[in-house]
């Protein structure tokens, strides 16, 4: 990664961290953090109604569809059918032109009453893993809680070690990113997610560029996670399974229309002509666990 992708690529960074003022470290909680850095809690997601069109393109059709807090949900479909943008909604990135979205009963898009709630806190685990080179696995962990000025160092140090045994790779802190395989990379960006303490955590294509193997390995992960970490994960992915493997509960998003969801038992069973295509050609017949 070049210096100008690394720049950007933390303003990327920058743009997908929610929910906290960045403020400067206080005195308070136990001395350590800032008040804010609270422990997470798994939110409930309600989409109502949600449409979206870029021009003529009518992108997202009257989805409904509900992820109830702690859920481990995915969403599968072709491409260019719209899962990209509706995880852009759920994370305030694009905005719709009707329908809402209540994360723990509150319209994300409406105005903030003054005694709201704290708002919910979310991060990206990105395809790429989007990792800095130039720095150690545990300096890329607890980037953001530094910059911030989130917690104080001792406290930072902990925080790194206690995320990278949450993803199995405890005393990896000095390692440098550049030396990892492309499953490590995964969990360390994994783990550097999990040191904002999110409510919510979106997975785009976590599998991708990755061997079965590892994407097993990759699984198990996410789904020990789920044991420890009271948090909803949300995972797009064309790789179906991984994604019933992993996820209580899958959604398929076809030309923009919600046409299933259930469990993945659920949807292996459908009787939709258009979901037992996309799942037999998307696993080459093979059924998954
Ligand atoms: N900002 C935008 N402006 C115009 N069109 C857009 C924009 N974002 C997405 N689209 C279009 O919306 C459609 C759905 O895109 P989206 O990225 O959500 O698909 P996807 O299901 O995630 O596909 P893939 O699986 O290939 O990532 C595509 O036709 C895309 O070109």
């Amino acid at each position: 990664m070049t210096k100008v992708e690394e720049q950007d690529n933390k303003g990327m960074l920058e743009k997908l961290v929610h929910g906290f003022p960045g403020s400067v470290f206080e005195e308070e909680n136990q001395g350590e953090c800032i008040a804010e850095y609270t422990e997470p809690h798994g939110v409930d997601i309600r989409i109502e109604m949600l449409n979206k069109s870029f021009g003529d393109l009518h992108v997202l059709k009257d989805i409904d569809l509900e992820i109830r807090a702690g859920e481990t949900f995915s969403i599968i479909g072709p491409s260019g059918t719209g899962k990209s943008v509706l995880l852009k909604h759920i994370v305030k990135l694009v905005k719709p032109d009707s329908g809402r979205i209540l994360i723990d009963g509150h319209d994300i898009f409406a105005k903030k009453p003054k005694d709201a709630p704290r708002e919910y806190r979310y991060s990206m685990v990105f395809q790429t893993s989007a990792l800095f080179n130039s720095l150690t696995v545990g300096e890329n962990v607890g980037l953001w809680l530094r910059e911030k000025r989130i917690c104080n160092e001792a406290r930072i140090r902990r925080i790194i070690r206690q995320k990278l045994r949450l993803v199995g790779l405890e005393g990896k802190e000095d390692f440098m990113t550049s030396e990892l395989s492309g499953g490590m990379k995964k969990r360390v960006a994994i783990a550097r997610s999990l040191a904002m303490n999110p409510d919510l955590i979106l997975y785009d294509e976590p599998t991708a560029e990755l061997d079965p193997v590892t994407s097993d390995e990759l699984a198990r992960v996410i789904m020990d996670l789920k044991k420890e970490v009271n948090l909803t994960s949300i995972i797009v992915s064309h790789d179906l399974n991984f994604a019933f493997y992993l996820s209580d509960r899958v959604a398929m998003i076809h030309e923009g229309r919600i046409i299933e969801i259930g469990t993945p038992a659920e949807l292996k069973a459908s009787e939709n002509p258009v979901v037992k295509n996309f799942i037999f050609t998307t696993t080459k017949g093979i059924t998954g666990a």
